[in-house]
């Protein structure tokens, strides 16, 4: 069985084979042209050799795992299913891609409803190497041999790949996804879909296939606007950066709410009572009411001279030339031109009374522009209606007391306080959705921009009528590439920059999908933020309420969402822990539970005997910290030193983990084999095979302390196998 399945995979490799030496052959071909030719020559070349660097890259990404599994169907076809779909010479599919729905039935028939499926096949491969297979017999009336119907094993795949050793990097599951996780990752594009599920579920591992299935489904709409993925931290990111790479994917833009507004780096840190304030949801109106409080009426008439003549700037001109560039409806500093037209017409219109006759157009037109230059005119109207950037006015904002005070009523005294600080103070993450919502009141002054796109929109239909003429002369791009994008390569403005470019330099841009990963830790201003970022509201939004650590994140999914997403999203629940065994993950839950958490019900993936050990005073003849660390070494024994992939995380009170890691640490040393205490001692950074830390809400840690069944819940210590803390 092994060889014959060895053979087809032999076929599918040395295609792909074939496949990269063509791609290749054609990059050295249009690379040898060299830079002659007309400019449009070159830029042709330019084009196509980019198309086939894309191409040969997607090809060298797919070589681990290429297949993984097969799907023998009740009416005799055999269809193999891998990372891209392949064909043969004659166009035969010989690998079909797992996001094509002809591999749908891979993740989710069962044989309740095996969906024509007789039989499903992992292949286990190791480089280009059929190592195993595990087989599930769906449909048991199908006609199978005796040797197909022996050594069946549901889960071996899952089992195995769970049990794998960690790298630091999350890698992807496409070999295999359960089907609750299918169903997510499929679902329709349009909408806004939540997530909930607790820890280990794979959210993020399903926020990255959807994002890849996306791109593939719906190639023609997302390519253009391209899909944000928004994770929690830095090093979040650069935890996951592998994944959409290795699913042949480079077109999502991957960042944080921090990162999100093109200019602004924010870096600061701040306390947590100040970013809670500055997320919620009331500071949208405060940062409105700072802007609406720089178009005022003055306190006092003001008189100006132009040419030795009195003009008066009044009130009431001020009130009605506000109200009407208020119903432009435009952003601040572009209804300020509106206001400022309408002042100067009016001042105009009063030096014509001084001289008692009406001013022909021409020199009307110099009188407004006399008194636009003009220093006190320029001081009044600034003072009526001041233009802006988001810095300067949440600046002033946080450093003048007096102003929040009556700018933000509904913030209490302290709250106030929490926020305030003097100006030039660097920007923290919790600043960057109110400087968003600044910049959205404050609009930009756009009419250079606007006359530049229509250049660019006129360029634009020439690249496009060009690329069809190529596409149509030379068959090139063999369906891999249509006019659009063919364009785009040809774009003769500077360098050619990618969507994901494009999107990241522009805060306008607006994404066809927006993914958010550990969602629960948004503020209610970042909502608005991302919100913005995608009009047509269509979001994967992943996380779990429970585990909310921010002091502005959510606590349930209707507050959080109800006010962007006017009530119009779907949830879908994950319930299936892939990472920790049932004994560890049932204490948790039941911990959790008491401390009043709104916890989804899990069952494990696994059961993995003897996985949690609790360390209790009583049974520590010798101290508490020595038997931790008699036990710690025990663990390790057991665990990471026999096969070098499991783990062992060591909770402990807030106030006992310095303590109980140095003794850890010193019973390592001491205890394990030279070599191998070096290789533990020697682990990079983020893959740790034994870490000591606090429970990550250590205000928790009475309730969950007095829910461990302990009598006398003093300090208990728990050692496990193998519990991934590294994230
Ligand atoms: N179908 C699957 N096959 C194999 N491994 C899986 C599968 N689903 C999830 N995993 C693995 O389980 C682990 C947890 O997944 P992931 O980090 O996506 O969970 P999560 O729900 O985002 O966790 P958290 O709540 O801690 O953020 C990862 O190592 C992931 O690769």
């Amino acid at each position: 069985m092994l060889a014959a399945e060895q053979a087809v995979v032999d076929a599918m490799y040395a295609r792909l084979d074939e496949l990269r030496v063509r791609a290749r052959g054609r990059l050295a071909d249009t690379r040898k042209a060299g830079p002659s030719g007309s400019p449009q020559n070159r830029s042709e070349r330019d084009a196509f050799a980019t198309l086939y660097e894309d191409r040969l890259a997607q090809l060298e990404a797919v070589e681990d795992r290429l297949t993984f599994g097969r799907l023998d169907l009740t009416d005799g076809e055999h269809r193999y299913v891998g990372r891209i779909g392949l064909t043969d010479e004659a166009h035969a599919s010989i690998l079909t891609d797992w996001r094509a729905p002809a591999a749908q039935a891979f993740y989710r028939a069962t044989s309740a409803r095996p969906d024509g499926v007789a039989r499903r096949r992992h292949l286990v491969t190791r480089r280009r190497r059929v190592t195993g297979v595990e087989d599930e017999v769906l449909d048991l009336d199908a006609s199978l041999s005796a040797e197909d119907r022996s050594g069946l094993s549901g889960e071996g795949a899952l089992l195995a790949s769970l049990a794998a050793g960690r790298t630091g990097r999350m890698g992807d599951i496409v070999a295999t996804i359960q089907a609750e996780q299918d169903a997510i990752i499929r679902s329709e594009l349009a909408g806004a879909l939540v997530v909930q599920g607790g820890p280990g579920t794979g959210k993020t591992a399903v926020a990255l296939h959807r994002a890849a299935y996306l791109l593939y489904a719906h190639r023609k709409q997302l390519e253009r606007s391209g899909v944000l993925l928004v994770g929690p931290s830095r090093s979040f990111l650069r935890y996951i950066d592998q994944v959409l790479p290795s699913l042949g994917e480079t077109g999502v833009v991957s960042t944080t709410v921090a990162d999100l507004l093109p200019g602004v780096s924010a870096r600061a840190h701040e306390g947590a009572e100040s970013a809670r304030v500055k997320g919620l949801a009331v500071m949208h109106q405060v940062v409105r009411r700072a802007v609406r409080s720089r178009e005022r009426v003055p306190r006092t008439e003001m008189e100006v001279r132009l040419d030795g003549r009195a003009l008066v700037i009044r009130r009431r001109d001020v009130r009605d030339a506000i109200e009407r560039a208020r119903r432009t409806r435009k952003p601040h500093n572009l209804a300020r031109a509106t206001f400022v037209r309408d002042m100067l017409g009016r001042l105009a219109d009063q030096y014509a009374a001084t001289l008692g006759e009406r001013l022909v157009d021409q020199d009307r037109a110099d009188v407004i522009e006399d008194l636009r230059v003009l220093h006190d005119v320029k001081v009044a109207l600034n003072l009526a209606w001041l233009p802006m950037s988001p810095q300067w006015l949440l600046e002033d904002l946080l450093a003048k007391p007096e102003r929040l005070a009556e700018l933000a009523p509904e913030l209490t005294a302290d709250e106030r306080a929490a926020v305030a600080r003097p100006k030039g103070s660097a920007w923290t993450p919790a600043d960057v959705p109110l400087l968003d919502e600044a910049a959205e009141l404050l609009g930009e002054d756009d009419q250079m921009a606007r006359a530049q796109a229509g250049a660019e929109a006129a360029e634009r239909a020439a690249e496009l009528d060009y690329a069809r003429q190529v596409l149509a002369s030379s068959g090139a791009g063999g369906g891999l590439v249509d006019a659009e994008v063919l364009a785009d390569r040809f774009a003769s403005r500077g360098p050619r920059l990618t969507t994901a470019e494009r999107a990241v330099a522009d805060r306008r841009w607006t994404f066809g999908h927006v993914v958010v990963d550990e969602a629960q830790e948004l503020s209610a201003m970042a909502w608005r933020m991302l919100a913005r970022r995608c009009p047509t509201r269509s979001f994967t939004i992943v996380g779990d309420v429970a585990q909310s650590s921010s002091p502005a994140g959510a606590r349930s999914w209707p507050a959080a969402l109800d006010p962007v997403l006017r009530g119009s999203w779907r949830l879908a629940e994950l319930t299936v822990n892939y990472r920790t065994p049932a004994e560890i993950a049932d204490r948790a839950q039941r911990a959790a539970r008491c401390a009043g958490l709104p916890v989804s019900t899990l069952t494990s993936a696994r059961h993995e005997e003897g996985s949690l050990t609790i360390v209790d005073r009583r049974d520590a003849p010798h101290g508490l910290l020595d038997e931790v660390a008699r036990q710690a070494l025990e663990r390790v024994r057991d665990t990471v030193e026999a096969d070098g992939a499991g783990r062992v995380a060591i909770i402990a009170h807030p106030d006992a983990v310095e303590a109980v890691d140095a003794v850890v640490r010193a019973a390592l040393a001491a205890g394990l084999p030279e070599d191998e205490s070096a290789r533990l001692a020697d682990q990079p950074e983020g893959t740790p095979r034994s870490s000591c830390s606090r429970p990550s809400r250590p205000r928790d840690w009475s309730s969950t302390t007095s829910c461990w069944s302990s009598p006398r819940p003093s300090r208990p210590v728990s050692a496990g196998r193998p519990t991934s803390t590294s994230r």
